[in-house]
């Protein structure tokens, strides 16, 4: 699958930072159960590895992949433990060019229309608009829609339950990315069925 595919698959995208070990699983679990298969571990704690590494052995189901990835090195420690793309807040060249060589699906991080068109350049077609909500929101990506008309983007930061249907109504919007469907208290209290649930009403936000 390709990066297109990927963000294809389910309208949001938990962006999930996991502090212990053992909570990576049963979180991953039900966010898939609620119908959210995709999901981005960031490399932020040290645990994240290992979460991603127990996830995509033992949640089949899981599309799993890496987030907050800075630095080329990273690429093939993921590609090893099983992450199926990286994400990035943003780009940089050592970053492309690693995980095109490795043959690992990238999302890469834009927040201007010179980032993105130098990404379009290289040959991507999906990008995360990151942060989100300060860089401009909706306004951002109506006002880029036309200029930008062959790009589609998974914007990310500051989004909520409140706002992800609007940012879905828009046709340059492919998914979105969020923390919102994982709350740390949710996870620090192990109610993998809130989170579940969710996830189920995240699933069914409608895309343009
Ligand atoms: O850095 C934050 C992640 O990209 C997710 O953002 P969020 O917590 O605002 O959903
Ligand atoms: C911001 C984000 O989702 C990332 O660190 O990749």
């Amino acid at each position: 699958m390709d990066i297109s595919a990927i963000t294809a698959l389910a309208p949001v995208i938990p962006v999930l930072t996991i502090e212990r070990p053992a909570d990576g699983v049963p979180l991953a679990r039900a966010l898939v159960k609620g119908g959210l298969p995709v999901l981005e571990i960031t490399l932020r704690t040290r645990t994240a590895m290992e979460a991603l590494e127990a996830i995509a052995k033992e949640v089949p189901d899981a599309v799993v992949g890496a987030g907050t990835v800075l630095v080329a090195a990273q690429v093939e420690q993921i590609q090893r433990l099983g992450a199926k793309f990286a994400v990035s807040p943003g780009s940089t060249p050592d970053l492309v060019t690693a995980t095109k060589a490795a043959g690992l699906p990238f999302l890469p991080g834009v927040q201007t229309v010179s980032e993105a068109m130098l990404l379009a350049e290289q040959g991507y077609r999906v990008l995360k608009f990151f942060p989100a909500a300060p860089a401009g929101g909706l306004a951002w990506l109506k006002a880029v829609g036309a200029p930008l008309a062959g790009l589609r983007f998974c914007p990310t930061g500051g989004i909520g339950a409140d706002t992800a249907q609007a940012y879905l109504a828009l046709h340059n919007v492919t998914c979105v990315g969020g923390s919102w469907v994982a709350p740390a208290a949710a996870v620090d209290a192990k109610d993998w069925s809130q989170i579940e649930r969710l996830a189920a009403a995240a699933s069914n936000y409608k895309r343009s």
